[in-house]
């Protein structure tokens, strides 16, 4: 399925526990040109999930960006959000889109593997994501990923690219010229003193 909403600023949200704070950092994002949120906490419980998922959700219905849930299947249908992005080791893609329905955006963690990024393609994920490209202070433990995989990817598929890992806003413009569609930004930009601003530095990359 070739989705045309996957491009430019794709914010990834940082372990926050502090719920109106998180709100307030992923507003001013929105408002910097932000195309695409992923609500990823790795260190909430289930309560926490459901409150920052449920309040990010209404948030971007206000700005009409869509909203992705990082992991967990059953958040997302709750929330209604727009999609939902799976690693390998998550649910597989036949189970998501099930629950999920066809015009929800369900997207693939490919790593530095074009052969998962193919697979993921035949098995109907609306973007493959690559990286990390460049060292993460959030995920330092993501496997490296060349430039010349985003290449390769642009050779063989027609599924959206979204590159992922350590990205700023002098190594963006790398991953954008050389095929991402869109880059996954989470410490950049929410640890910015004007996220704003940053994202829309972010965004102007793409025009
Ligand atoms: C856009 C995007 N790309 C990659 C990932 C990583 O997903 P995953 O491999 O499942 O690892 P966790 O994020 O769950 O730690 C992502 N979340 N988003
Ligand atoms: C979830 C994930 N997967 C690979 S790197 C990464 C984290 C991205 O965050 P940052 O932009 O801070 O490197
Ligand atoms: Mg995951």
């Amino acid at each position: 399925m070739v989705c045309p909403e996957i491009g430019g600023l794709y914010a990834i949200t940082p372990n926050q526990i502090d719920t109106e704070g998180l709100l307030i950092m992923t507003e001013q994002a929105l408002a910097g040109g932000v195309r695409l949120i992923q609500y990823r906490n790795k260190a909430a419980g289930t309560e926490l999930l459901r409150e920052q998922a449920h309040a990010l959700a209404h948030l971007c219905q206000k700005y009409s960006v869509p909203l992705i849930i990082n992991d967990h299947l059953g958040l997302a249908i709750e929330v209604k959000a727009a999609g939902l992005h799976i690693g390998q080791t998550d649910i597989s893609i036949r189970e998501a889109r099930y629950w999920l329905g066809k015009r929800k955006i369900i997207g693939a963690s490919c790593y530095n593997c074009l052969d998962l990024a193919i697979r993921a393609e035949v098995q109907g994920f609306d973007y493959v994501a690559f990286g990390a490209f460049y060292a993460s202070v959030t995920k330092p433990e993501a496997v490296p990923a060349s430039i010349d995989l985003l290449h390769q990817a642009k050779k063989r598929l027609l599924t959206p690219v979204v590159a992922i890992g350590g990205i700023n806003l002098i190594n963006a413009e790398i991953l954008i010229k050389n095929g991402s569609n869109a880059i996954a930004v989470c410490s950049t930009l929410f640890c910015a003193q004007n996220i704003q601003s940053t994202a829309k530095q972010f965004s102007r990359l793409f025009y």
